[in-house]
């Protein structure tokens, strides 16, 4: 007799509609849908976005399945329309395919851009940066006023990194303060939008142009564009003076008509690795920095804790530097438990499937959108005692870091694909934090209480708070 092989069928699947298959159950923040979703339907997860099939993965058990084990079948990037007028048709890091391109780009980019030595090298633009932030709120402390914490932090890592990566600081260019965040912030949208185009390959285009979705997105790259080649220009005149900057290595790079992967690297290129550079250095620090003062806020007991150790570090010093962030063990495990509550990159970036490959023994299709859920990976139970606590201890007697080698814990990824910028927004974070810390203490504004801080997360690529945090600083020592 004739008997076929019986096959595992796919991941379970939520039922959907005709059409828009399970779109509508994404809401406004789908890591909490898919989250919710993943408790009923387990771990992998199928899901049919418009025509998209799609895969979730929700546990660290899984994701270490899809990232470390299997991570070759899985580590191409899908051709989303959000991002490919913004990486000039996916010549950048974050977005390309994985092929030949994107494996040598990435490999010159880690060398020159990412590296341990280049971080170093921008320290005194961290120190200047942070020393005047110090000042501004000192300022603030002086008159008893509020500091909107979320805007400072987002404006000192976007200081930092204008002056390593252009050597300049935003405030000199075509665009002043307001309207330079407001470009940051645009791009990202489109970056982490579910746009209809994507998930209905047949004239979904025309619902993001009803939407405007479509023009503000030309827009955006338009105003983008501009400003890149602003710094080309000023590059070129040559009167910026100073270290090499990211700018000046990348004319270089293209000046040497150096050849990656297919061809030689051009102006666009140039663009889209500055694009990865402004939108994945700038608000993924930040929104760290910002959800651990909340959190800290909320636990009085842990601020104490990381403000005494800080301080014990700074000593008869004006500040904490760079090296003493080395020593600070208690704000390394209040930095993980951030993340692990509210990773900034709570999906991680989409990932597309290339070969078959089995999950928990489920077979996943080639074409496939696979995402990682690191937000349910940091609140399930199997994992840690109560999740919903913010307790840094935790991490006292575990050997679980956040670079990619636990799968418990996952800001920045794993695999081909982890985040190059690690090191770079590790020691940006740590170094913003701990000077914010020794230097005042902070008290919720007038009439607020703790109760009254809310963690209510805004959408998009990257989640940060939704209502910025305000606080009044207190000058350490003088109150
Ligand atoms: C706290 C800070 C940061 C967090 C939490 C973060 C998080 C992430 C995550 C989750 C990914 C996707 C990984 C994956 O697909 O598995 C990523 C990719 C990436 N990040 Fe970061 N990032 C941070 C800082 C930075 C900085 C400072 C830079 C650059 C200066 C940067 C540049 C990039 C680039 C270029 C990629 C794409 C990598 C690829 O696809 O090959 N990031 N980041």
């Amino acid at each position: 007799a004739f008997r076929r092989k019986k096959q595992k069928p796919g991941p379970p699947s939520p039922p959907g509609f005709p059409i828009i298959g399970n779109l509508h159950q994404l809401g406004e923040l789908p890591h909490q849908s898919l989250w919710t979703l993943s408790k009923k339907y387990g771990p992998v997860m199928f899901l049919k976005l418009g025509r998209v099939p799609t895969v979730v993965v929700s546990s660290s058990e899984t994701a270490k399945q899809a990232l470390k084990i299997h991570d070759l079948h899985c580590c191409s990037r899908p051709s989303l329309v959000g991002p490919r007028d913004l990486s000039y048709n996916y010549l950048d890091i974050a977005f390309a395919p994985f092929d030949d391109y994107w494996k040598e780009l990435r490999k010159i980019c880690v060398q020159e851009l990412f590296s341990a030595k280049r971080v170093h090298s921008i320290q005194p633009i961290k120190d200047e940066e942070v020393k005047k932030l110090i000042e501004s709120v000192a300022e603030s402390a002086s008159q008893r006023s509020p500091v909107n914490l979320s805007q400072k932090f987002q404006g000192l890592t976007a200081s930092v990194i204008c002056k390593a990566a252009f050597g300049l600081s935003f405030q000199g260019t075509v665009l002043n303060n307001d309207r330079f965040h407001k470009l940051v912030h645009e791009a990202f949208l489109f970056l982490g939008s579910f746009c209809a185009s994507d998930f209905f390959p047949n004239g979904g285009w025309i619902i993001d142009w009803l939407t405007g979705l479509q023009g503000r997105r030309e827009k955006s790259v338009r105003d983008l564009d501009a400003f890149y080649e602003q710094m080309f220009d000023l590059h070129k005149q040559g009167n910026k003076g100073g270290v090499e900057d990211f700018v000046d290595l990348l004319l270089r790079l293209e000046k040497e008509e150096t050849v990656l992967g297919y061809g030689k690297l051009t102006r666009n290129h140039c663009k889209a690795i500055l694009m990865n550079v402004l939108l994945g250095a700038i608000s993924t620090s930040a929104i760290t920095m910002t959800w651990a003062m909340a959190e800290l806020m909320r636990n009085p007991r842990a601020m104490k804790k990381v403000q005494s150790e800080v301080r014990n570090q700074m000593g008869n010093k004006s500040m904490i530097t760079f090296d003493d962030t080395d020593q600070l063990n208690y704000l390394k495990m209040v930095t993980k438990e951030t993340w692990r509550l509210h990773p900034p990159v709570p999906l991680l970036v989409p990932r597309e499937v290339m070969s078959e490959f089995e999950i928990n023994g489920y077979k996943i299709q080639p074409k496939t959108l696979l995402y990682v859920n690191t937000w349910a990976i940091g609140r399930d139970p199997d994992t840690w005692k109560d999740p919903e606590v913010f307790l840094p201890e935790r991490f006292m007697d575990n050997n679980i870091d956040a670079k990619g080698q636990n799968f418990e814990l996952l800001p920045f990824g794993s695999g081909r694909r982890i985040c190059p910028g690690m090191y770079m927004g590790t020691t940006m974070v740590e170094f913003g934090l701990a000077n914010m810390l020794s230097q005042f203490d902070w008290k919720l504004p007038e009439g607020m209480v703790v109760e009254d801080i809310d963690m209510e997360e805004s959408p998009g690529l990257t989640v940060g708070k939704k209502k910025e945090l305000l606080l009044v600083p207190v000058k350490y020592g003088e109150n």
